[in-house]
């Protein structure tokens, strides 16, 4: 019983791998399909899974089965499963941003059990945050699975509305990416400043990982977090006066919100 099938072997399907592996899921229970080998044999040779080009051949015993192919090919992919497996029998977890459980449904052939969970890449460390929501046709015992698929990769948020997951895509699906793109401005910076490069990564992750174990383990907020470093005519004041002057706070809401409209933009092509 519950035998998972990860179809697509990139960067989402191989973090929730990760994420899996390291919470101690069963190596036999796993089966990975990608078209190329290159991806797909390396998680079987580092994690055991097994691997196959055939996307039939990894679902076909599967009681779960995970969508993590680029949102364009979701709606050919279930079209392939759907004519070759009894769908009725399965419950498929689509990770793809953009694509409608009424897409996903009908390429499937009908009211399926869907899950659309929105993950992040955090997953593969077990610090992942997953939003998900079910079509009605999900069994409670497939919910149930589903939740500790999730859970073995982070956090899970179940959502009431689907318009949610396009919320959770915007803050924890491509989160990650924000305070990548952070952390590559100041490590820039800090070379500019005389650092070496890997001197620069040390000091901007060491710099993120503490701030973010700061918010994790006090029970105070954010911008109390933020007050207590920032002394009175100090140096993080003029920092601070400076991404403020500089909009920063209205261009996070604005980068968001574009997130958000990417992501019904998609599902309405
Ligand atoms: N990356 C992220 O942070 C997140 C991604 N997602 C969602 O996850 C999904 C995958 O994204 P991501 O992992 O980044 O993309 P990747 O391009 O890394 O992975 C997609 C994989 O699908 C494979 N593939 C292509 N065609 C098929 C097919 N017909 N059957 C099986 N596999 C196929 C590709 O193989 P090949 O390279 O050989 O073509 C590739 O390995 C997307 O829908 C995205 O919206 C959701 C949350 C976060
Ligand atoms: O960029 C994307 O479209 C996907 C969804 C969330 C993170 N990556």
């Amino acid at each position: 019983m519950n035998k998972v099938a990860f179809i697509g072997a990139g960067n989402m399907n191989r973090a929730i791998i990760l994420g899996l592996i390291n919470n101690g899921v069963s190596a036999n229970d796993i089966t990975v399909s990608n078209p190329s080998p290159e991806k797909r044999e390396a998680l079987a040779k580092d994690y055991g899974i097994k691997q196959t080009a055939n996307n039939i051949d990894a679902a076909k015993d599967a009681d779960v089965i995970v969508l993590g192919v680029k949102p364009h090919l979701i709606e050919s992919v279930c079209k392939e499963l759907a004519s070759a497996l009894p769908v009725n029998e399965k419950c498929f977890i689509s990770v793809a941003a953009g694509t409608t459980m009424a897409q996903i449904q009908a390429a499937l052939g009908g009211n399926k059990s869907v899950i659309r969970s929105m993950p992040n890449t955090p997953s593969q460390l077990g610090l992942g945050v997953s939003g998900a929501f079910a079509s009605p046709q999900v069994t409670p015992a497939q919910k149930a699975y589903a939740d500790t698929l999730m859970k073995a990769t982070g956090i899970v948020k179940w959502l009431d509305e689907e318009s949610e997951i396009d919320h959770i895509i915007a803050v924890s699906g491509s989160g990650p990416a924000y305070f990548f793109l952070f952390m590559e401005s100041m490590a820039a910076e800090a070379v500019k400043l005389g650092f070496s490069e890997q001197e620069a990564r040390q000091l901007v992750q060491q710099t993120a990982l503490g701030a973010a174990n700061m918010v994790v383990e006090n029970d105070i907020s954010i911008a109390k977090l933020r007050e207590n470093v920032t002394s009175k005519g100090g140096t993080t004041q003029a920092a601070l006066k400076a991404f403020t002057d500089g909009g920063l706070p209205e261009l996070v809401s604005t980068a968001m919100q574009a997130a958000i409209a990417r992501a019904k933009e998609m599902a309405n092509k």
